[in-house]
């Protein structure tokens, strides 16, 4: 990793923390040694494997052609035989080794995975609630176990109880302890983390060996890769492309031999190698699994490499505000009371709304009228816990002797006390209105005592717009990407954020089904969307988003749902998914145009060398002057060989990528690429040519 990671970790008990600065682009990918390709040299061997090597038609060609020309020129021998044989064996190495060497830079990283693996004993607590010590390995699912300092947590799971700082160092590479708590979006924790402070209850969510750690090792390690679907396509038309090569030159020998220019098979072979597609075949798969590498780089898992393609092809971006837009503290700052009513009346139906409320906006509300009001020793003794839902929008609690208390959105509450006909004081709206065009979250108390319902007054729950944010978004819009930003919070409250922020558009008082709906309109028109998130109620939209991304500190239901995890769980690492999914695309497509007019370069070199005998008119198409029939076609071939270890960093790195549209990116990877393609090997070619020809016998 060429840059440090720009995230912190956030929790709302260190605010210190909760910077995320949003760093400048940083595709760089990591750097390539030619050491890698020695140590990749065992594991390219391996892959001569015809079984291993059919997956990619084009090299599996060259295989066959290979091992032709070894068969006739060991009956028929020759220097220029034996020359051309080698090349071809070094052409099938060469491109083994461009996918080992993709595949040994995740090798590091799961061993350091392996190391968190390492044997912990769980606690784990009986029906009676007494401790037992069970090797993790014995844990199952729905098992309760008790990490306290110095506790490395024995498997993935959810905090059911407590609160505690964690140290996930082990997985993520950062230090900063990040904070797990129970009730909220940040239950989740990860086997191999380790407790810092405090004690928490995890019930455990996996079964052994399909841990988190487990699916990541396999990951990077690219065990279960799949092809993905527009890789196949690019290897349908590849294998069609060599089809009608060799077609072509199984008829021109019947045609040579009529004319009397009949050739040697191994000629033949030469040809058909450095006719069809060989780079991009070579390099094709080498240049997905960096693309699944450089998201690990940014501590992104992708579970598919479908995934990260999908990513390069998104239209549409939905951002969830609070958290990935704002700082996601939302913190109570202010009682307001409405006109009757005083702030210590609203503090204290506030606090008692708020005693049993899991979610970090109930609990500084707690914080905040004890700091505030020094209300103190409240309980809720005999007392029906109303628990917050994205649904209703509200939470609260009916205490004893009819009385209801309910906090929340105000369209919800408000509507709660008209249903039983309650008073709503005329400067309600004032006040809600002035708290929401500040961008912060007004949340209404009200009350019912007796069966009469009134309104109290209005929370005041604050947030931070992130900086750097709107520089972001210039450039997803200049890549042709549009942003929404979706919030559960009222429009007012939307506006000004989204307005702050600089997103294309907003969606409010969105409830997880609107969140569905959206992605599904968005999608109609063949559009690919992406979205984070990470509590259990955006499950469903990450699932049917193309590009879904969990946070790690996320609920189990988010991680599942997604098709990727950030290990940072930032939600503004969205951008740079797309920017690693687009740079894939662009890689592959340069290579691809490359590849193919560089074959042009090759057929001028190697048609008129072959026929210049027979026919002396075709002598005007040796444009490049090369020595002899036989060098000028092992020239090409070395050429050929030459190009894929050329190209090698090239695929793992990445092709550069500046944020601009589609349409532009593609006129100057043409440019580069196409007219590149058709330069450079005429002068690598002439360049060969005149260094073999100093060789006796083909020169
Ligand atoms: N603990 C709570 N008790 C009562 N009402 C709440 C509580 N937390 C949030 N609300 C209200 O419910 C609304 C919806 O909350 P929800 O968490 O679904 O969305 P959000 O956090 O505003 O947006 P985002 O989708 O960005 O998380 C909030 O805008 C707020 O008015
Ligand atoms: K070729
Ligand atoms: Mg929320």
């Amino acid at each position: 990793m060429t840059h440090p990671s720009p995230t912190k970790p956030r929790g709302h008990l260190a605010p210190e923390s909760l910077q995320q600065p949003v760093g400048p682009h940083r595709i760089a990918g990591g750097a390539f040694s030619p050491g890698q390709l020695i140590d990749a040299l065992p594991s390219a061997f391996r892959k001569f494997d015809p079984r291993l090597m059919v997956k990619s038609p084009v090299m599996f060609v060259v295989e066959i052609g290979a091992a032709l020309t070894t068969v006739f020129t060991i009956a028929d021998s020759s220097l220029f035989g034996w020359l051309i044989v080698v090349w071809l064996w070094l052409t099938v190495l060469f491109a083994n080794l461009a996918e080992a060497v993709a595949e040994g830079r995740g090798k590091a990283q799961a061993d350091t995975l392996r190391r968190a693996k390492t044997e912990t004993e769980a606690r784990r607590l009986r029906v009676d609630r007494t401790e037992e010590r069970v090797p993790a390995t014995s844990l199952h699912v729905d098992d309760l176990v008790v990490c306290e300092a110095g506790d490395t947590i024995p498997g993935d799971g959810e905090v059911i109880d407590g609160i505690a700082s964690v140290d996930e160092s082990a997985i993520t590479g950062e230090s900063a302890p990040v904070i797990r708590e129970s009730g909220g979006d940040r239950s989740a924790v990860t086997g191999g983390t380790k407790v810092l402070s405090d004690r928490i209850v995890v019930r455990i969510t996996s079964e052994p060996g399909e841990t988190f750690i487990d699916r990541m090792i396999a990951l990077v390690e690219g065990a279960n890769r799949q092809k993905t679907p527009n890789e196949i396509a690019l290897t349908i038309l590849l294998a069609s492309l060599t089809i009608i090569f060799l077609l072509a030159i199984v008829t021109l020998q019947p045609m040579a031999g009529y004319s009397g220019g009949e050739q040697s098979i191994v000629v033949l072979v030469a040809l058909l190698i450095c006719l069809i597609p060989t780079t991009i075949g070579a390099l094709l798969s080498a240049i997905g699994i960096a693309g699944m590498d450089r998201l690990v780089q940014r501590n992104v898992l992708a579970m598919s490499g479908r995934a990260v393609e999908a990513a390069g092809d998104v239209s549409t971006l939905l951002l969830d505000k609070t958290g990935t837009i704002t700082l996601g503290a939302r913190q109570a700052v202010e009682f307001v009371p409405v006109s009757g009513v005083s702030s210590e009346q609203v503090a204290e139906a506030a606090q008692l709304a708020s005693l049993a409320d899991e979610t970090p906006e109930g609990r500084s509300v707690v914080v905040l009228a004890k700091e505030k009001y020094d209300l103190r020793g409240r309980e809720l003794a005999g007392s029906t816990v109303i628990p917050f839902a994205a649904e209703t929008r509200m939470s609260g609690v009916d205490q004893p002797g009819e009385h209801e208390i309910r906090k929340g959105a105000a369209s919800a509450v408000l509507r709660w006390v008209q249903n039983y006909d309650g008073t709503i004081p005329r400067d309600t709206a004032e006040v809600v209105d002035s708290i929401s065009n500040t961008g912060g979250t007004p949340l209404v108390v009200a009350e019912r005592r007796d069966g009469q319902a009134r309104v109290l007054g209005v929370i005041h729950l604050k947030d931070i717009v992130k900086e750097g944010l709107r520089d972001r978004f210039n450039d997803l819009r200049a890549m042709g990407i549009r942003t929404v930003m979706i919030t559960g919070d009222n429009p007012l409250t939307a506006k000004a954020i989204a307005e702050e922020a600089g997103v294309d558009d907003f969606l409010a008082e969105a409830k997880p089904e609107d969140k569905m709906a959206l992605i599904r309109r968005e999608q109609e028109g063949g559009k690919l969307v992406a979205m984070t998130g990470d509590g259990t109620n955006d499950a469903p939209a990450l699932a049917a988003a193309d590009v879904g991304v969990a946070m790690n500190t996320g609920t189990p239901a988010a991680k599942e749902a997604g098709n990727m995890v950030d290990l940072d769980s930032n939600p503004t690492k969205l951008i740079e998914i797309v920017e690693i999914g687009k740079q894939l695309l662009i890689t592959r497509g340069a290579l691809t145009t490359f590849s193919i007019a560089n074959d042009v370069a090759k057929y001028f070199a190697i048609i008129p060398a072959m026929f210049a005998a027979v026919y002396p008119g075709l002598n005007k198409l040796n444009i490049m002057g090369l020595a002899t029939p036989e060098s000028a076609i092992l020239s090409a071939v070395i050429f050929n060989a030459l190009v894929i270890i050329a190209l090698i960093p090239l695929a793992l790195r990445g092709v550069r990528y500046r944020p601009t549209s589609a349409a532009s990116m593609l006129r100057r990877n043409l440019w580069i690429y196409g007219l590149g393609g058709i330069i450079v090997p005429f002068i690598g070619i002439k360049i060969i040519d005149l260094i073999i020809s100093l060789i006796p016998g083909i020169g």
